[in-house]
């Protein structure tokens, strides 16, 4: 569970792209060991904010500070380094490659911090170094049960399975914090399930911060600590998941109420 320190804190943090404010002013911390969820409408900010975690935007305004560390001006790759891992939108596996491969390609990468570098010392056959990585990365296989798949060419695996496959490579660089992008995204509902359970085993039982962006507030009502609601690029709400569910601009902005009850678990967005 989580304890009070941030392990991540946005300051005040604004983003532009020439005359579009995809943030405004935004300030948040995510507790070490908590499942914080970010929430909104499309066009929110939601995936802008994440990037300027990531480090793939750097923030018009504001401060980035991970681990009590300022980060703002790091590049993704000494952010990796640091501890911050992350899935995307949209699947980024190498489709011709094993699953195997993928992971191991994830964890070279992060820990040779340079894809080049890290295929070249793949390529080049650094056994031992192979080796020395092989236990952690059958743990991870085990653990998102995708033993069966292992040798299987990335590309031809169903959607739900590559999802997981992204999520194993992501874990494998073994990160304090781990970003999801959609985790759920385009699954269906056997799919989720699976997924969620994992998210929280890696909360749980692997220790991961988490910081989520979902759109389906099921998920998000059952496995999120914290979670922060973001309309048109501006911070409206933030608190426990039933709390900010109940405010009435979360509920004007997000969910599309006025007055009327709503049980959010039963609204898909
Ligand atoms: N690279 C970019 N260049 C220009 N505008 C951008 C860029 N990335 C995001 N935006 C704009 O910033 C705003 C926020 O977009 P963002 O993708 O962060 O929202 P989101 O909440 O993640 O949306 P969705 O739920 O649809 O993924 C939008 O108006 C979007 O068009």
């Amino acid at each position: 569970m989580a304890d009070e320190d941030p392990i991540l804190s946005a300051e005040g943090v604004s983003l532009r792209f020439g005359g579009v404010k995809a943030l405004t002013d935004v300030s948040f911390s995510v507790r070490k060991g908590e499942v914080f969820s970010i929430i909104g409408p499309n066009g929110a900010g939601k995936t802008s904010m994440v990037n300027c975690v990531s480090g793939r935007y750097r923030p018009t305004e504001g401060r980035i500070l991970f681990d009590g560390q300022d980060i703002t001006k790091l590049g993704p790759n000494r952010r990796a380094g640091l501890g911050i891992g992350r899935t995307f939108q949209n699947l980024a596996l190498f489709g011709h490659m094993s699953v195997l491969d993928n992971i191991m390609v994830g964890r070279h990468h992060l820990l040779k911090a340079g894809f080049l570098r890290g295929m070249m010392y793949w390529w080049g056959g650094a056994q031992r170094e192979e080796l020395a990585h092989r236990a952690e990365v059958e743990e991870i296989i085990d653990f998102l049960e995708i033993q069966h798949v292992r040798k299987a060419q990335a590309g031809t695996l169903p959607y739900g399975l590559r999802k997981r496959v992204e999520l194993a490579r992501a874990v494998a660089l073994k990160p304090k914090l781990i970003l999801l992008d959609e985790p759920m995204a385009g699954m269906n509902l056997e799919e989720k399930e699976d997924m969620a359970r994992f998210i929280l085993d890696l909360n749980q039982e692997w220790g991961m911060t988490v910081l989520m962006i979902e759109h389906d507030m099921g998920v998000v009502m059952d496995i999120s600590h914290r979670v922060m609601v973001l309309d048109f690029g501006r911070k409206i709400a933030e608190g426990l998941p039933e709390e900010v569910m109940a405010h009435p601009q979360v509920r004007r902005a997000y969910l599309g109420v006025d007055d009327e009850a709503v049980n959010p678990a039963e609204i898909d967005a």
